[in-house]
Formats: structure tokens, sequence, C-alpha cells
């Protein structure tokens, strides 16, 4: 493995922040979730953000501080809206492996609770559907790596990406 962080890219509830402290952990690396670094920097939790700003406020506040993310063997589970930010995306390609943790829509669908509580960015009048089908070709178009994460427990998806960045030399 070249780089030395990994960012973990997907839908809300894929997984990203749960399997991202264990493989922090198993890796022997930080964690950063930037959802969290989004609150501390702002001071407002994230669906404050989306109320205050609207939808593409809170990209653009989103988009900005993943961008400015200065971090040494770290793993970085982002929020699922990451990828509507090119800036971004470049930083997080330029100083780490990017991961797509993929999950059908059938099982993210039975994962997931309450859109509005949980604070996704949708549009107006857009399902969770519709927002899976148009993500799906930004997450894949930025990925490094996929791990379908499909019937996997949390610390199978962790070991199954440290496995595939560890034999994919970017
Ligand atoms: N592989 C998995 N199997 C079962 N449940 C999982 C798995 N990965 C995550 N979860 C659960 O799904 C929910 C969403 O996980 P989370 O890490 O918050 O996703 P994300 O950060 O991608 O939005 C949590 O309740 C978490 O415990
Ligand atoms: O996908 C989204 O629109 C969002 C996902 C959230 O993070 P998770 O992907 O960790 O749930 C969070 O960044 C924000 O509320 C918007
Ligand atoms: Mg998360």
């Amino acid at each position: 493995m070249k780089k030395e962080n990994i960012t973990l890219v997907g839908m809300p509830g894929a997984g990203k922040s749960t399997v991202g402290v264990v493989l922090a952990k198993i890796a022997g690396y930080h964690f950063l979730d930037s959802d969290l670094l989004i609150q501390q920097k702002t001071g407002k939790l994230l669906h404050e953000l989306i109320e205050i700003h609207g939808r593409e406020g809170f990209l653009e506040i989103e988009g900005e501080i993943n961008a400015s993310i200065e971090a040494k063997r770290t793993v970085i589970a982002t929020g699922g809206s990451v990828v509507y930010e090119e800036n971004a995306m470049q930083h997080l390609k330029e100083i780490s492996t990017v991961v797509y943790i993929y999950l059908p829509y059938e099982e993210l669908k039975t994962r997931l609770g309450s859109l509005e509580q949980r604070g996704v960015a949708l549009k107006s009048g857009e399902t969770l559907k519709d927002l899976y089908d148009s993500r799906s070709g930004l997450y894949k178009k930025y990925a490094d790596i996929t791990v379908d994460a499909s019937h996997m427990g949390i610390q199978a998806v962790a070991e199954e990406i440290l496995r595939k960045t560890r034999e994919t030399a970017f």
C-alpha cells in the first residue's frame, strides 16, 4: 500500500463509520470521521447545517472541510454526499486509497432507519432509490477499490478492505 491513508466512500448506512473504526484498529491506523470534523469545525449538528444552509450550502461546507483534511496513517470515513464535491474527492484521492463500500439497494434499505433522522442530503422529492441510482456511478468513478459488503459482518468487511488495500499497489 503506497498511500498512507484509506478513505471510505459509499451510501449512508453502508458502514463507513462503523467499519472504519474497526479497520483503523486492525491496521494500526488513526480514525477520522469527516462528519464529526464538520460538526466540530462548524459547532453545528449535520441536520442543523442542512436546515440552516440547505442542501447546496451543506455540500459546499462538506466539500471545503474534506478538501482541507491533513492525515497520516488514518482511516477517513466520509459522509455519503462527499462525492458531489470534485475538489474534495481530488484531494482525498491524492492523500489516500479510496474504497467504495458497496451494498445492494435492498440490503441498504432494510438497514437504514429514518432518512430525516440521519440528515441525508436529499433533493426535494428525491427517494432513497433515486439517491442510490444517481450516486452509484459517482462512488465507482472515484473508487480505487470496491468492496462488496453484502451479507458480511462489520469485522469481515474491515478485514476485506485491509486485504484488498494491501494487495493493490497505487
Ligand atoms: N457489515 C455490517 N453488517 C451489519 N450492520 C452494519 C454493517 N456495517 C454497518 N452496520 C450498521 O449499519 C448502520 C449504519 O452504519 P454507519 O457506519 O453509520 O454507516 P455510514 O457511516 O456509512 O452511514 C449502523 O447501525 C451500523 O451498526
Ligand atoms: O449521504 C448523505 O447525503 C449524507 C450522509 C451522512 O453521513 P453518512 O454517510 O456517514 O451517513 C452525512 O454526511 C450527511 O448527513 C449527508
Ligand atoms: Mg458515517
